[in-house]
């Protein structure tokens, strides 16, 4: 996913909120964007998202599936939160049980009955998480997702990014206490005051920081696209930890720093997976293309002006 140049201002005369963002994402990479209070990122998410349109450049190759997951989860509507997960789901095509699992795998079956509006920040947050994961994302937004939730709950997160990655998704988080630290191996986006930094790049992310112990060795191997997510879960299913799936080797010698696409060089390679063995056929960078469908929840989309 490209972003190519994106500018974007709430209004015509507003100050941009963002400007000239230039980056890449491979498949199967976990994205952190950090900045302070007010420096852009929830409006670089929902630009990624498609709640936004930019006013000038544009997101090519988004997954065709999104879940986006919101900063604040809008709570307001007269559903209790399995009601609303059902005509969530419904919308979606699913069948029965869609809601059902997610509301037993999110810890929220006491909440089942609970009036959206009645739920507390973070059990709401874990509704907004469970709309956003009912049809699998190959694109996972969430705006600061571990705002509300309490500590058992907050390794959900680091666990559901990695199914996402697992199946060749791309996972942007925004994060400004410092959680990232719970994401091994993601790449770092900063904004600040509207300019968008590539801060790490595959290249620039230290062996250690991908959280590999000493015993264990990166094994890279390239897999055909479209065997990617079998291959994910193939290695998976052998023990193997899989970091990543990327369309791209990572270059031998590391580039410098700064603004533009996370990676370069030429195409193909799969992910680095680690583990005790090498293991044969493996995964890579499936790429899901085409239209945005965002698929969330229940705020109408804040389209934007063509140009302002
Ligand atoms: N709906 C809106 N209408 C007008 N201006 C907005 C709107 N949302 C955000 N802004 C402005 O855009 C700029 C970027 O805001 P944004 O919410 O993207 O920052 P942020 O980095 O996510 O901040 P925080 O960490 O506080 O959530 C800020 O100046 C903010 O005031």
């Amino acid at each position: 996913m490209r972003f190519e140049g994106i500018w974007f201002r709430y209004a015509r005369r507003a100050p941009w909120a963002l400007r000239n963002a230039e980056a890449t994402v491979e498949p199967g990479s976990v994205v952190v964007v950090l900045g302070h209070n007010g420096a852009g990122k929830s409006t670089l998410l929902q630009l990624a998202a498609g709640v936004l349109r930019p006013v000038r450049g544009a997101i090519r190759d988004r997954p065709a599936v999104i879940g986006w997951v919101p900063e604040r989860f809008p709570a307001t509507q007269p559903f209790s939160a399995l009601g609303y997960l059902r005509a969530m789901a419904a919308v979606r095509g699913l069948g029965p049980g869609a809601a059902e699992h997610w509301i037993e795998r999110l810890g929220l079956t006491a909440h089942a009955g609970t009036p959206l509006g009645d739920l507390s920040k973070g059990t709401a947050q874990k509704v907004g998480l469970a709309q956003a994961l009912l049809t699998p994302p190959g694109l996972l937004v969430l705006d600061e997702p571990w705002e509300g939730l309490d500590a058992a709950s907050r390794s959900l997160i680091p666990e559901i990014v990695a199914e996402v990655t697992g199946r060749g998704g791309v996972v942007l988080v925004s994060d400004h206490r410092g959680e990232i630290a719970s994401l091994p191996g993601a790449l770092h986006w900063t904004v600040t005051d509207g300019e968008l930094r590539v801060t790490d790049t595959p290249a620039h992310v230290p062996a250690q920081s991908t959280g590999v112990p000493p015993d264990e060795v990166i094994v890279e191997v390239a897999v055909q696209r479209q065997d990617a997510a079998l291959a994910v879960a193939g290695l998976r299913a052998s023990g193997h930890r899989v970091l990543g799936v990327r369309e791209r080797p990572v270059p031998a010698e590391p580039s410098a720093t700064g603004s533009g696409p996370a990676t370069t060089g030429p195409a193909t390679t799969g992910p680095a997976t680690t583990g005790p063995a090498t293991t044969g056929p493996a995964t890579t960078g499936p790429a899901t293309t085409g239209p945005a469908t965002t698929g969330p929840v229940t705020t109408g989309p804040a389209v934007t002006e063509e140009e302002r």
